[in-house]
């Protein structure tokens, strides 16, 4: 079985374009990534870099301007739409409720349209949405109206679900709580693919990730396998006797008062012959801390050599 067969959605070298002749601009310039079914893909990037872009593309609300697009191992997102859309759940774009009906008779409407829906109340409770039901949706706040959008993607248990930013004005409790809805949601099974800003929720939810900058994935894979190219980091402080030259490690030292900093890419080589170093040497290495590169230095690193790239 090929992968794209295997696979629940797959982008091979998808372009899109918009605008004609002198004005065209490339917003997605040859993505190619594969999600497994019952994955959780997340794709990072910084603004503009063609999440939402590429997220439409899947959903069949734009053809690719050069790629191919297999959802469910052959299917594809514009032509064979109809045999799609039962199957799958995404989050409304602008407009997707009318601006005078409630919470639950805007979930009301969607309840009827969709096959295996959940009750409305049950939807709305999901979604910590109940104290609100009887508000127009015209009078919700961003992040209330965002888990309007979420009860709406979850209505049915979808095998494949699209979530563009499911957590965009959330407070804290509303991150938390949509976290948990889509956890439940891929513990029954729903591949999901999720764009974010928030690198603690790729973090938190993600099994694959990419990192895309305009137009591309410059990175991707699992939190892990991304952040290994980045420096890890060792720091202590050294007693006054010693300076960074005596230190037995490969990676660059940085001394800032008494406090010094080592970028490295062998995290536990340096770690281990420093502390052997300092056993041997009878040196107090100062609230001594190891680290690996977070997903937060590996997206700034990303995005800034990138950005010199061009
Ligand atoms: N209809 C359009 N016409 C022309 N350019 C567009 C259009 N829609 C988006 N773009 C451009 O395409 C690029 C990618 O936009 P997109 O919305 O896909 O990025 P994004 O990664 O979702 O960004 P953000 O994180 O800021 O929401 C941006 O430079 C944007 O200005």
């Amino acid at each position: 079985m090929t992968q794209e067969e295997s696979s629940h959605i797959h982008a091979d070298d998808v372009w899109r374009r918009y605008g004609r002749g002198k004005n065209a601009f490339d917003a997605v310039r040859g993505v190619s990534f594969t999600v497994r079914p019952g994955q959780l893909f997340a794709l990072l990037g910084t603004n503009g870099a063609g999440k939402t872009s590429t997220v439409e593309l899947l959903e069949g609300l734009a053809v690719p301007h050069r790629g191919r697009i297999r959802l469910f191992g052959g299917l594809d997102p514009v032509a064979d739409r109809d045999r799609i859309r039962p199957r799958t759940g995404a989050m409304l774009q602008e407009g997707g409720f009318i601006s005078h009906l409630t919470v639950a008779e805007s979930v009301e409407m969607w309840v009827r349209l969709t096959s295996r829906s959940r009750p409305v109340a049950e939807a709305i409770e999901l979604v910590g949405l109940s104290h609100r039901a009887d508000v127009m949706v015209q009078n919700l706040s961003g992040g209330e109206r965002r888990r309007l959008d979420l009860a709406v993607a979850t209505l049915s248990h979808p095998d494949v679900l699209f979530l563009d930013e499911p957590t965009a004005g959330m407070d804290a409790e509303g991150r938390h709580a949509t976290w948990r809805l889509i956890r439940s949601m891929q513990e029954r099974g729903t591949t999901i693919l999720l764009t974010t800003h928030y690198l603690e929720e790729a973090e938190a939810l993600a099994d694959q990730l990419a990192i895309m900058h305009r137009g591309r994935i410059a990175a991707s894979g699992t939190v892990s396998e991304i952040v290994a190219d980045h420096s890890s980091t060792l720091s202590f402080g050294l007693p006054d006797k010693w300076t960074v030259h005596d230190l037995p490690v490969s990676g660059t030292a940085e001394e800032r008062g008494r406090r010094v900093t080592i970028r490295t890419g062998q995290l536990q080589q340096d770690a281990t012959r420093l502390l052997a170093w300092a056993e041997g040497h009878d040196v107090t290495l100062d609230r001594f801390t190891a680290r690996p590169a977070s997903l937060e230095e590996a997206f700034i690193s990303i995005a800034s050599q990138e950005g010199e790239a061009e």
